[in-house]
C-alpha cells in the first residue's frame, strides 16, 4: 500500500535550513495528493503525541528565517527501545504511514530505529542540506560576479 500521510519533524541543534527543509516536505507532501502533519519539538513531541495538520499556508513566508518553525528538541525518553515503540505505536494510530525527519547523525539514528519497528522514515540530514545551501550561495556569488563583469 503507498503512502497516504506523512508527518515532518526537526530534532537535535537547530540550523540554517531546516525551514527551507520542512517547506520542501510539506509543499511537495501537499503537491502529491499526501495529509501531511507536522509534529513539534522533534522525537519529544512525537512522543506527547504534539502533532497537527499543516497546509500551504502553515510553511509560507519562513523560507527566509533561521530555527525551525517546528521547534527542535533532544529527547531521552526516545533513546529507548520502549520510547521508540511509543512513538512508533502513535504514529499507527493516527494512521501517518510515513515520517520525515531533519536532523543530524543522533537524529538519523532514532529514524532508523522506526524504521525497524516498520515506520517508512527518511532522513534528511543536517550536514547536507548546509553542503547544498553553501552550493547554492556559492553559485550566488558567481552569478553577481558574472553580472558585474557584463556591466
Ligand atoms: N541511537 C539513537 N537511538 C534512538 N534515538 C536517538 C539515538 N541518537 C539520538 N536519538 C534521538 O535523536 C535526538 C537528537 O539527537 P542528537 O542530540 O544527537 O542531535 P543530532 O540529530 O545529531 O543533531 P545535532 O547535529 O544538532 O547534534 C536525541 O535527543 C534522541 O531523542
Ligand atoms: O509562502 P512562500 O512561498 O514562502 O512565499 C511567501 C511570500 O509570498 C507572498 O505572500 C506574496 O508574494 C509574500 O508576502 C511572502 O513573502
Amino acid at each position: 500500500m503507498s503512502v497516504q500521510k506523512i508527518a515532518v519533524l526537526t530534532s537535535g541543534g537547530d540550523s540554517q535550513g531546516m525551514n527551507a527543509a520542512v517547506r520542501a516536505v510539506v509543499r511537495s507532501g501537499l503537491f502529491y495528493g499526501l495529509e501531511v502533519y507536522g509534529i513539534q519539538r522533534g522525537y519529544q513531541g512525537l512522543l506527547n503525541d504534539d502533532i497537527f495538520s499543516m497546509d500551504l499556508r502553515s510553511v509560507g513566508d519562513i523560507i527566509q528565517r533561521g530555527g525551525t518553525v517546528l521547534q527542535s528538541a533532544r529527547c531521552k525518553e526516545f533513546m529507548t527501545p520502549e520510547g521508540q515503540q511509543k512513538g512508533a505505536e502513535i504514529l499507527r494510530k493516527r494512521g501517518i504511514d510515513g515520517l520525515v525527519v531533519i536532523g543530524g547523525d543522533g537524529s538519523y539514528h532514532g529514524a532508523n530505529k522506526l524504521s525497524k519497528l516498520g515506520i517508512n522514515t527518511m532522513a534528511l540530514l543536517e550536514r547536507l542540506i548546509t553542503i547544498f545551501l553553501s552550493l547554492i550561495s556559492r553559485s550566488d556569488l558567481i552569478l553577481r560576479l558574472v553580472l558585474l563583469w557584463m556591466q
